[in-house]
């Protein structure tokens, strides 16, 4: 427990590790030395956290999800307008996971990816998505920003280490929105294939309806309900190559049981797509601390990724060293 009673990130066993990020952006030094060091374990130990106090407002979120509900309740005529083509098309809708066409009898949902940074994408309808969007996705970039600090110093760095190694300046941030519809309106089962995230980090919020799963220790852990207005944080592909394997890309997948519509708003933010992402090279040496993945530019990996996902296979398995 914390002097205040409040039961601190990783006194409950086994369960997902709560962040504050309140204390990260305006704890006293001590507080913020804490909770970097409880992002570490986080990261380390589990792959993801719950993040609360995160400064979002509740009413812009609120207002995404009714404007994302508008967008996929359009007609198909009208949806079609966006559909999907290359991973780098700057706006684009679909089904299934990715490019694929998965089985509509057991896995279903719609989705909408924008590219948001360095350039702003977004439909032109609804027509307050646009500026909605655009408020949402800087204050998620400004978040998961500071959180890219937090893990920099987590890994003994200094705080701007991955911001200037990896270009976050110019880097590539995602909002792929996930709509699940209801099952009252079609007779299907809705979710997502398992799968980890390009990038670093994802951040991911959800209107309330579970579905969201983590793999720990062999097992599928529901994640996200039981903690109100917070955020998903999940570790990525890039973060895993560029710890050199620390924090490992967490496998997720989403089921969705309830009746219920599910929506998510979610962020992958990584590098910029022409840095070439290999682990750090403060984190390997020639002889004791190999590295376990090879350099590969961020766009490679992406458009690499794309295609054999088809093949049912993972960019990963090219770039990983077996020591
Ligand atoms: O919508 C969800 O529950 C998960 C989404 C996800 O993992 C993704 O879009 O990569
Ligand atoms: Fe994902």
């Amino acid at each position: 427990m914390s002097s205040n009673g409040e039961p601190t990130s990783f006194e409950v066993q086994d369960s997902i590790p709560i962040i504050d990020y309140s204390l990260l952006t305006s704890g006293t030094a001590n507080e913020r030395s804490k909770v970097v060091q409880d992002i570490g374990k986080a990261c380390e130990d589990w792959g993801c956290f719950m993040l609360v106090n995160h400064g979002v407002p509740e009413t812009l979120i609120e207002e995404m999800m009714d404007v994302s509900s508008e967008f996929f309740e359009m007609t198909i005529e009208e949806k079609l307008e966006f559909e999907a083509h290359g991973v780098l098309d700057p706006v684009r809708c679909g089904t299934g996971l990715n490019l694929v066409n998965v089985n509509k009898d057991t896995l279903w949902r719609e989705y909408l990816r924008l590219i948001v940074h360095p350039d702003f994408n977004c439909p032109h309808k609804p027509a307050r998505f646009s500026e909605l969007a655009s408020d949402y996705v800087k204050r998620t970039r400004a978040v998961a920003m500071e959180l890219v600090n937090g893990v920099s110093e987590s890994l003994g760095f200094e705080s701007s280490y991955m911001n200037r190694e990896l270009n976050l300046d110019a880097g590539f941030q995602l909002l792929a929105i996930n709509y699940y519809p209801s099952l009252l309106e079609v007779d299907i089962s809705r979710g997502l294939m398992p799968h980890t995230d390009h990038g670093l980090l994802t951040l991911l919020y959800e209107n309330g309806v579970p579905g969201l799963e983590v793999l720990r220790d062999g097992k599928w852990v529901g994640m996200g309900g039981g903690v109100s207005n917070a955020f998903s944080i999940i570790n990525s592909d890039h973060l895993e190559i560029f710890s050199n394997g620390k924090y490992k890309s967490k496998l997720h997948r989403t089921v969705v049981k309830d009746g219920r519509k599910r929506i998510t708003l979610v962020n992958p933010n990584g590098p910029s797509l022409d840095t070439i992402v290999g682990p750090s090279s403060r984190l390997v040496d020639g002889e004791n601390r190999l590295p376990r993945y090879l350099p590969m530019k961020y766009r490679d990996y992406l458009e690499c990724q794309t295609k054999l996902i088809t093949a049912g296979k993972h960019a990963f398995d090219m770039i990983r060293i077996d020591i």
